[in-house]
């Protein structure tokens, strides 16, 4: 029997269960039992779920309260002395080190005021986990305070009468994925590896003792450029952690392509290997080649990242031709990556065409998948499973739901001079000057406003029928007003309309759009207790009508001061839907812009000429190794960015924003924007500062985290601006915060702007 493996399951809950109830921990409405309590519920759930389906080999540690990274942090103690020292419960450290906390002193607790560590994005998807930071005082060792999670989870599953296999991120992705601490930035976190492998094998110890055969190490990073010092160190990690006493290893990777690797992981004591064939499999025959004579091969082919169903067909002829060279029992059918990345059930979904929901699988039904085509390889009949699965994908083949001649007749109309801004920079600045007269330092928001309790219970009203919608645009402009109102008191100089008609700064221009295809409960993790969920693109994209006018202009009309117009990028777009499988990115990305730009226009022609078109996943959609295929996409995505940007006049000033990521300040050069906002409030080190100086067009350097409740002093502010000032020019300096508020409450978000705002005069009146 060739047997079935799902790498990692969602964690969510299929009604959200665990942002319900981590929400409730956090505000005090529950207390830390029912947390834990909620936590074992959604993890047995999970683990009875895959066993019904079938599913062989099923993950156990995949669950987390906040993100897998960070419970490595805390589990193998790489805890910052800042968390420490306020003798928190281990789980309150966990979501320190997550999300921050401020609390001032009451009878029983002590006050705490610590920032959140920085969270990035986890490879190019639309998850972030949380940077292990290290410093030189970092003292590796098995933290089990609250018990060894892996550990713990691993004898929960058996229990229940489920056999799982633990998955943990490997030791050197974790600390290839790290960063230095600002007390000891000359620290190379992969300098640790020696000091930090025997601590890693003692978790592995600790898991055999527990009963566990075997382990899924991740090694992600392995479908990354690795320096050459990196892929040498496999051989002897793995050498370490495997031997008497320890469980077998099955070292997976995903996202990519690892053959520029394969000398790292070849003749490596792990009993297994598993490759991503959904998203590489270019790879296959060199990989397959690499398999030695005691491994087996976890061959992915039910796509971890997408929602497309699996062509069971295709998925069988890859499989045979792996069992082919290694034979059955050496080959395991599995889901390319966790399923962590996708909506947890399609049977959730009742209000989508059934037409376009039959070309769907979702996490629950990808199970379904990874049965069928194991059942399939190993000669069971599931002749009935493959005939309906091939009528679903002929069905969307041949739909003409999918193409819209209109677009692509728009298409070949793209060329240089419609992605091109007629002026260069200094001349659109000149006009911009005279038009806005800002002073030095200016200060705005990225745009959304606090998503309250209220806005969300008037839309979901409108949505279920309740109100109507004229009662629902007057509140709509009611929250306007407030936000409008609010900036000018503060002395915010470029004012937002607040977004609270969005739910979503993608889903809301989805939805708008012809060729988009939405979920009700397709929700999908992005950070702690933070989901999305994502459009999918369906089929040819062009706009319809205006998208966002009314709400700009209304707001405009409250206020003398200019109020950004404010858009999603098209690479944005792209990036957190689910895109088509069926035509390339560049393509999508394309059309998308094409119907922006005519957002664009309509704003501008409506009087809305600062107009702001957001790009956070300009860079979470760089391929992950540099090459032919990375420069294709910096070239696509910023003549996307410019299709949608570059149809305005000079003194209309176009603004971007960045977020979640390392960015390249060359990756933004080609977009040509006049002002950029980016995520910087984390970001410490000098020389990362200075790359941006030579950056042409305006920055805002991000100045506070929005991720976290904490509210930054004035002097914080002041302090950090003078800090940048050393190395970034005053003259195109701007003032805001590192994203957008929604997530925020009021009574934060008016404390930190204000503060802000205060730091921000103070320099003008000395500059
Ligand atoms: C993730 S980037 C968010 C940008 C958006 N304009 C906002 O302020 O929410
Ligand atoms: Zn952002």
């Amino acid at each position: 029997m060739v047997q079935s493996s799902v790498l990692g399951f969602p964690r969510i809950g299929a009604q959200r269960e665990l942002k319900k109830i981590t929400e409730a921990y956090w505000s005090k409405k529950a207390s830390v039992e029912e947390l834990l309590a909620k936590g074992k519920e959604i993890r047995a759930h999970n683990w009875k779920l895959q066993q019904a389906a079938g599913v062989d080999v099923i993950a156990s540690n995949d669950f987390s309260f906040y993100d897998q990274v960070l419970d490595l942090s805390l589990l193998f103690n790489v805890i910052p002395d800042r968390y420490t020292k306020f003798d928190l419960a281990p789980i309150d450290v966990l979501f320190a080190m997550g999300r921050g906390l401020q609390r001032k002193a009451t009878e029983t607790e002590a006050a705490v005021d610590v920032t959140a560590l920085e969270m990035v994005k986890w490879f190019d998807s639309n998850y972030h986990y949380v940077r292990p930071t290290f410093s030189h005082s970092t003292e590796f060792k098995l933290n089990s305070a609250a018990g060894l999670k892996p550990v713990v989870e691993y004898l929960e599953a058996k229990e229940l009468g489920v056999e799982t296999r633990p998955v943990v991120v490997g030791p050197i992705s974790y600390l290839y994925l790290g960063k230095a601490d600002k007390d000891s930035l000359d620290l190379d976190p992969i300098s640790l590896l020696d000091k930090f492998l025997p601590v890693y094998k003692s978790l592995l110890a600790e898991l055999y003792s527990a009963g566990a055969k075997t382990v899924q190490i991740d090694e992600p990073i392995l479908v990354l450029d690795l320096p050459e010092n990196v892929q040498k160190l496999y051989k002897g990690a793995f050498e370490q952690l495997t031997g008497e006493g320890l469980p077998e290893i099955v070292l997976t990777t995903y996202f990519g392509d690892v053959r520029p690797n394969l000398s790292a992981i070849k003749n490596l004591p792990v009993s297994g290997l598993h490759f991503d064939f959904a998203r590489a499999p270019e790879q296959f025959d060199e990989v397959v080649a690499a398999v030695s004579d005691s491994q087996t091969l976890s061959v992915g082919v039910v796509d971890g990242r997408n929602i497309w169903k699996t062509d069971y067909t295709k998925a069988s002829a890859l499989v045979n031709k792996a069992i082919e060279k290694l034979g059955k029992d050496r080959v395991v059918v599995a889901t390319s990556s966790s399923l962590l990345h996708t909506p947890v059930d399609l049977a959730n979904e009742s209000k989508l065409d059934p037409v376009i929901a039959d070309w769907f699988q979702f996490a629950t039904q990808k199970l379904d998948a990874v049965v069928a085509i194991a059942k399939d390889v190993s000669g069971e009949d599931v002749a009935d499973l493959y005939a309906a699965n091939a009528k679903s994908i002929k069905a969307r083949q041949e739909s003409s739901i999918t193409t819209n001649p209109e677009v692509q007749k728009r298409m070949a109309t793209i060329n240089e001079s419609l992605s091109t801004r007629s002026s260069p920079f200094p001349e659109r600045l000149a006009a911009q000057k005279e038009k806005y007269n800002l002073p030095l330092f200016p200060t705005t928001t990225i745009g959304s406003f606090p998503q309250t309790k209220d806005i969300r219970i008037n839309r979901n009203k409108f949505t279920k029928g309740t109100i109507t919608k004229e009662e629902y645009e007057q509140f709509i402009n009611q929250e306007i007003e407030t936000v409008i109102r609010f900036q000018e008191e503060i002395g915010l100089d470029v004012l937002v309309h607040g977004e609270p008609e969005r739910n979503d700064m993608v889903q809301y221009f989805g939805e708008q759009l012809q060729g988009y295809a939405f979920t009700t409960n397709g929700w999908v993790q992005s950070y702690g207790s933070r989901y999305v969920r994502p459009p999918i693109i369906v089929g040819d994209v062009s706009r319809p009508k205006a998208m966002s006018v009314k709400e700009s202009v209304y707001a405009q009309s409250l206020t003398k001061l200019p109020v950004k117009g404010m858009l999603t990028g098209p690479v944005t777009c792209l990036r957190w839907s689910f895109p088509r499988d069926d035509v390339s990115q560049k393509v999508q990305s394309l059309q998308l812009g094409l119907a922006l730009r005519d957002e664009v226009q309509d704003l501008e022609a409506a009087g809305i000429t600062v107009i702001q078109v957001d790009e956070p996943a300009i860079r979470e959609g760089l391929p992950l190794r540099s090459g032919q295929e990375r420069s294709d996409y910096l070239n696509w995505a910023a003549q996307s960015f410019r299709v949608a940007t570059s149809g305005v006049v000079n003194s209309t000033q176009i603004h971007s924003h960045f977020c979640y990521s390392d960015l390249d300040p060359n990756h933004i050069k080609a977009l040509d924007a006049d002002v950029v906002s980016i995520e910087f409030s984390k970001k410490d080190d000098a020389n990362y500062i200075r790359e941006f100086s030579d950056y042409p067009n305006h920055i805002g350097l991000g100045l506070f985290d929005i991720h976290s409740p904490r509210i930054p002093s004035k002097e914080e502010f002041v302090t950090r601006i003078e800090e940048i000032l050393k190395v970034y020019p005053a003259d195109k300096f701007w003032v805001n915060p590192d994203c957008g508020l929604k997530t925020r409450g009021w009574e934060e978000t008016k404390a930190s702007l204000t503060n802000m705002v205060d730091a921000a005069k103070e320099f003008r009146a000395k500059y």
